[in-house]
């Protein structure tokens, strides 16, 4: 049996800048950056034949087989962790699995030991590690395999494995993980592409074309800089979504006018992080606010915590803009600060309100390049599987990195 040597990848979480809830609608800008928390894994082969998943999130190893349908457990008490915490790598190792079939490749036992930063003293903070453990898996994957790939395959791949698991989420944390630093993203329709997947496989999936989705780098700002301040209270972002999506608000004019309103903000960042002008971004970040605001007052989803509340008060009051991050109603919050901004200040009200100051820095598009996989052919260049069709073009500004 072929043994091969261990890789690692490590994949940065992320933080939302604008456009939440907007971006779930296919083709609906937001912004998200990468931070420097990461997760890290590391497929090496398994001397039992088995697929033996090794994470931070359980107390022991799992392993598993690889069956007709997919992997399965050994032991009947860790069937539940298919839905919880391997639910993710499982889906990345199976669509790996359907890729390596694809390019005619045996089956080999795996290991994979997953380490992350991406939770407080054990708890989830918001910083998408759902979407760095899925983005690392599939890298490190694909880099065991001698599978090659773009940034961009990388990235659909690691949004089919996400979307067995639940299509509803954007993929925006996804983007930030794959490409790192400031990204401009437009989520595909995951419903289509959960329907074509189960269709057609992955190979000719990742192949088609995935219209509305699109990916573009934006710079920093020079002047100001980006603080994450720490609710305290874990937030499902997916239960979140599901009451949103059955209001009467979802199927409302009242929904469209958000989307025409978020879509302006997030366009008017992003032209404000291109022409670096900061106080056009810190606008833009308090227009995001009061749209959220709105929302939750429209539909009581319940974004704004007093903790969030207090997190952007305290960013006006030190000169700057700041909003919660995701979906809100916990996890964590931004503020955008001149640099020459008193920076204590911010964080003595953030501790007096009981928020907690992460000491994060915003990860840049190379360093993530080089933390995810070494430079190799593309994947289209071995001749099996041709590259996604470049359909991605919405406008003519927009394009994959
Ligand atoms: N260290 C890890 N090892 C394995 N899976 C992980 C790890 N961290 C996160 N996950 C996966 O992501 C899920 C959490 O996703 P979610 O609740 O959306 O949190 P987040 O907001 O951080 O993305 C976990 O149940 C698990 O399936
Ligand atoms: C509501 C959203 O648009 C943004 C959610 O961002 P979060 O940061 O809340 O997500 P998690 O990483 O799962 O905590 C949903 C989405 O885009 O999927």
């Amino acid at each position: 049996m072929t043994t091969r040597p261990p890789v690692a990848c490590s994949a940065p979480g992320k933080l939302l800048v604008a456009g939440e809830y907007a971006v779930l609608e296919p083709g609906q800008p937001s912004i998200a950056v990468s931070v420097d928390r990461f997760v890290t894994v590391e497929v090496a082969p398994s001397p039992g034949g088995q697929v033996v998943f090794d994470t931070d999130l359980l107390p022991h190893e799992v392993p598993m087989l690889r069956t007709a349908t997919g992997l399965q457990a050994n032991r009947a008490e860790d069937t539940r962790h298919h839905s919880g915490a391997l639910a993710y790598l499982i889906s990345a190792v199976e669509v790996v699995d359907q890729l390596r079939l694809h390019l005619g490749q045996a089956s080999l036992p795996l290991r994979l030991t997953v380490r992350s930063t991406l939770h407080e003293r054990g708890t989830k903070i918001g910083l998408g590690s759902s979407g760095a453990v899925t983005v690392a898996a599939i890298a490190a994957l694909a880099d065991y395999h001698s599978i090659p790939m773009s940034p961009e395959l990388r990235f659909r791949l690691a949004l089919l494995a996400s979307i067995r698991v639940d299509p509803k989420p954007s993929g925006a944390d996804l983007a930030a993980s794959t490409w790192g630093g400031w990204v401009l993203y437009r989520a595909p329709d995951r419903d289509r592409l959960l329907c074509r997947l189960s269709k057609e496989g992955v190979a000719r999936t990742l192949q088609a074309p995935w219209p509305r989705l699109s990916i573009r780098p934006l710079p920093p700002p020079s002047t100001l800089l980006l603080y994450a301040g720490w609710s305290g209270i874990p937030s499902s972002t997916s239960a979140r979504i599901g009451r949103l999506s059955s209001t009467a608000w979802w199927h409302s004019a009242a929904h469209n006018r958000f989307l025409k309103g978020s879509a302006r903000c997030v366009t008017a960042m992003a032209e404000a992080l291109e022409k670096d002008t900061p106080s056009k971004v810190l606008a833009a970040i308090r227009s995001t606010r009061r749209l959220l605001a709105a929302l939750d007052q429209d539909t009581g989803l319940g974004v704004f915590t007093p903790q969030l509340t207090a997190l952007y008060s305290a960013a006006e009051a030190c000169g700057g803009a700041g909003k919660p991050s995701g979906a809100g109603g916990g996890d964590c919050g931004i503020a955008l600060l001149p640099k020459t901004a008193d920076i204590r200040a911010l964080h003595t009200q953030w501790a007096a309100a009981g928020v907690t100051a992460l000491p994060l820095r915003v990860t840049d598009p190379v360093h993530t390049e080089h933390r995810l996989l070494r430079a190799g052919p593309d994947i289209a260049q071995r001749g099996s599987l041709p590259a996604p069709s470049s359909q991605t073009k919405e406008s003519s500004d927009d394009r994959i990195a």
